[in-house]
């Protein structure tokens, strides 16, 4: 028999036991040194502004244990008060984090262009949650199992947020099943290959029957092709003598890779695709044309092939809708990519197509170098690496240009999270629904800034990046990971977080 006045004392307990929560909470710091900034485990996120899939909601996205466990239309901030759970941005906008299908982080090989410590730093930053990176432009490039697991190993411990991996599909190993199968088997999410050269010796690029060879293999996992789409063609003055070009000439360097280039690929691919289609041989295999430039004849098939069945998507980059071919400075290679960014008519149509819905979703196609790549002193087009260097941004620069166009939030999630998450087979993100991971960004869009010297930029190389010099509005203030803060107002948790994501 407990005495008396020890009864009192344990009924009293639970209140010393809440007011020492209380007190606790009241002081506590973000946590350094751990995963997130903040300390809670349980706790909601409050906005005026939420965007889910049945539409946008003023009011709480619970988070448990890493995951979202209530998504609710109340006021839940006089509830829950008391114990700071809640964390209140008012008129910001919760989304869920973006999905990038398409990044170049070049770890290991390549690490002094971008290796996984800035670029998931830069992503984090820039709301980027989950990023899938490409088999090239590491060394190795990933095309086996143990290439994989170079990649794997260099990721691990060292991505600020979850990272997935596309293997290569190359001539070698498209001729070899066992070889591709065994490379899906390791993890790797889905295959990448190129119908002209890459500009990497290790990644050598695939014909036809490569691609309908790799497709066959794919159906069985039903995991999704990518496919860099331009064929060289005659018809691109590439053929003129070196010493006849002005090699700073924008347009010297854009009349190289003329739009038949893409509608010959994707000409070709959609004759393969044709298997994709229910009931034929490779049903279950997915084809996906990675950054679409040529927004006339080539998007015209493409709309034509998903009518008739092809399984098929289809992604732009925001350099393609940001920047149009008259506004570029001879000499600024931090314009040159591959497929070029074409005439302003061009990208005109080409958000017409995201509004309509033909083209699907949006990635970064982040592909830095070395500033020295960039032969910035020379401004040669026709040698400069390719590739535009854009990760932290592509949320704000998405948003300010989209806006002359109406885009709405709810747009925005669908190209940044939910499709690109569906593309990679990621069903436990993409969304800000019940049971899926707490993926989340908070943004304000009418944060104006300029991306001048004084602002920080966690890629590896700032001046490589076309967007230095913009002014955008849309300001990244949170980002959260599996539950985790790992990025708010400027500050990064200690602890690199992120999970390799193997399939
Ligand atoms: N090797 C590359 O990273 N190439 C990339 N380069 C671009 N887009 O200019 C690409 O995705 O094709
Ligand atoms: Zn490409
Ligand atoms: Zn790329």
């Amino acid at each position: 028999m407990i005495p008396a006045k020890w009864r009192i004392l344990l009924g009293f307990l639970p209140i010393f036991v809440a007011a020492a929560a209380v007190v606790l909470n009241l002081f506590a710091k973000p946590s350094a040194g751990k995963c997130s900034l903040y300390p809670h485990s349980h706790y909601w996120i409050a906005s005026k502004s939420i965007v889910t899939p049945s539409g946008i909601i003023s009011g709480a996205v619970e988070i448990k244990g890493g995951k979202i466990v209530s998504v609710v239309e109340e006021d839940v901030r006089k509830e829950h008060a008391w114990s700071r759970q809640v964390i209140d941005y008012w008129d910001a906008v919760v989304m869920p984090g973006l999905v990038d299908v398409h990044a170049h982080l070049n770890d290991p090989g390549r690490e002094e262009w971008e290796g996984f410590p800035s670029g998931t730093r830069a992503a984090a930053a820039g709301g980027i949650t989950t990023l899938i990176d490409m088999p090239l432009n590491s060394f190795p490039s990933t095309v086996s199992r143990e290439t994989l697991m170079l990649k794997v190993n260099s990721a691990a411990g060292r991505t600020h947020v979850d990272v997935g991996f596309w293997g290569g599909l190359v001539p070698e190993n498209a001729m070899n099943t066992s070889s591709l199968e065994d490379l899906l088997e390791a993890g790797a999410l889905g295959l990448k290959s190129f119908m002209c050269p890459s500009g990497i010796n290790d990644f050598p690029m695939t014909n036809t029957t490569h691609i309908k060879e790799g497709l066959s293999v794919l159906s069985k996992y039903k995991r999704p092709l990518l496919v860099h789409a331009e064929i060289q063609q005659d018809n691109g003055n590439s053929k003129l003598p070196d010493g006849a070009k002005d090699s700073r000439s924008y347009n010297v360097y854009f009349n190289t890779r003329p739009a038949s280039w893409e509608e010959a690929a994707i000409k070709e691919l959609l004759t393969v695709t044709e298997d994709t289609k229910t009931g034929g041989p490779a049903e279950g295999a997915h084809l996906h044309i990675v950054h679409l430039s040529d927004a006339r004849s080539s998007l015209d098939l493409i709309r034509e092939a998903k009518q008739s069945g092809h399984s098929v998507t289809v992604e732009t980059c925001p350099h393609y809708l940001a920047f149009s071919a008259e506004e570029i400075t001879d000499g600024d290679t931090r314009f040159k990519c591959a497929p070029p960014i074409r005439d302003a008519a061009n990208k005109e149509k080409l958000w017409a197509a995201l509004m309509d819905g033909h083209i699907d979703m949006l990635s970064s196609d982040h592909s830095p170098s070395v500033p020295e790549l960039k032969l910035f002193n020379e401004g040669d087009f026709l040698r400069a690496w390719g590739g535009i260097s854009s990760l932290q941004f592509v949320l704000p620069v998405t948003w300010s240009y989209g806006r002359n166009y109406g885009i709405t939030l709810e747009q925005l999630a669908s190209w940044w999270s939910e499709k690109p998450a569906n593309l990679a087979g990621l069903t436990f993100k993409g969304t800000i629904a019940v049971g899926k991971q707490a993926d989340l960004v908070v943004w304000d869009p009418e944060a104006k800034f300029v991306l001048d010297e004084t602002y920080p930029v966690y890629h590896k190389h700032r001046n490589i990046s076309a967007y230095i010099g913009s002014k955008l509005s849309g300001k990244v203030l949170a980002t959260v990971l599996r539950g985790d803060f790992i990025y708010e107002d400027g500050k990064h948790s200690l602890l690199s977080c992120g999970h390799p994501i193997l399939q």
